[in-house]
């Protein structure tokens, strides 16, 4: 789930399955209408030597964002280390981001648990996808979780499906229905499959709903078969580069999203399904963000990783 802008306590998070918005109003039909469209960045929880949430490391990251033309931010996804910080922590960490959020930005926050109860009180608070008991998770029990999540969340909901991280995906048939629930209203997907992502578009498009690519290797191809934007990990280190690729894609001017799109592949490959989180964080070190050491039990990168992750950067002329 993700939240957006204002809120009470808290934003729903997203994980696999779903994210949840929130709005001003809080009211189903004026969420339905909340343009998604733009970049986000899943930030990064930079963590303290005794790996508590470092807020003030947190705090001077965000200031760095603010120059960046960000849609919004979100705040507990797969990069946010979400699965290591208790439930406090998360709410924790989103009240600090809408804080220093400027309040034109949309905040998302994830907030999936395993059961569907769970799920709905922290949605309260915040929301994420079911998957442990993965093979027992079809359209049927995805559909039912969702639509209950979005019958009592107070802001609207955004499905997120990153197999890479949860095993298994919304199904298509899934994400289809419950785009016609008036509390979903959009559809962040991971698993870069665009024929997958093209049908998703076609088969909503009487719907108030909007599709983000959820990944920067595929963020180009996205755009071209309806989505209006992408949640790039990428985005906590190249924030400035992803926002030219989406105006450069926005504006039609597919020559030069073509070259840099191609420049931005192998390190999003590397700092998402190659590497990961520690990757990522140390590439955020590189550009001048702070990333640090990720939580235990996630090792930091050997010297011949590290080694990997820099030629990624440097070959392709970020480094
Ligand atoms: O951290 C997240 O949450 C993401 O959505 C990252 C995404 O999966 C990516 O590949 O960039």
């Amino acid at each position: 789930m993700l939240c957006v802008r204002l809120w009470r306590a808290l934003t729903p998070l997203c994980r696999t399955g779903h994210c949840t918005v929130w709005t001003r109003t809080q009211s189903h039909k004026a969420a339905a209408r909340l343009d998604l469209a733009g970049i986000y960045p899943p930030i990064a929880t930079p963590f303290t030597a005794k790996e508590d949430v470092d807020f003030q490391k947190l705090e001077e990251n965000l200031q760095k964002y603010a120059k960046i033309p960000f849609k919004g931010l979100v705040v507990q996804g797969s990069n946010g280390e979400y699965p290591y910080l208790t439930e406090e922590e998360q709410v924790e960490v989103v009240r600090a981001v809408r804080r220093s959020l400027p309040a034109d930005k949309l905040l998302m926050a994830g907030s999936g648990c395993e059961s569907t109860r769970a799920t709905v009180r922290l949605t309260e608070n915040l929301v994420v996808t079911p998957c442990f008991y993965k093979a027992k998770m079809g359209s049927c029990a995805l559909i039912q979780h969702y639509t209950k999540v979005a019958d009592s969340s107070p802001v609207p909901v955004v499905l997120y499906s990153v197999p890479a991280n949860t095993g298994m995906e919304v199904p298509t048939d899934a994400v289809v229905q419950l785009a016609q629930h008036p509390n979903i209203v959009g559809l962040k997907d991971s698993g870069g499959d665009i024929t997958r992502i093209g049908l998703i578009v076609h088969k909503t498009k009487m719907q108030d709903f909007q599709v983000l690519a959820g990944s920067a290797g595929f963020l180009m191809a996205a755009y071209c078969v309806g989505a209006v934007g992408g949640v790039c990990a990428l985005a906590n280190v190249l924030g400035g580069e992803l926002c030219e690729l989406e105006r450069l894609c926005v504006s039609g001017r597919w020559e030069e999203a073509r070259v840099l799109q191609q420049r931005l592949i192998e390190p999003n490959t590397t700092v998402t399904r190659k590497l990961g989180v520690p990757a990522l964080k140390q590439a955020m070190e590189w550009f001048g963000f702070h990333g640090g050491a990720c939580r235990s039990p996630m090792q930091p990168l050997t010297e011949a990783e590290t080694q990997q992750l820099r030629q990624d950067f440097s070959s392709n002329g970020w480094l």
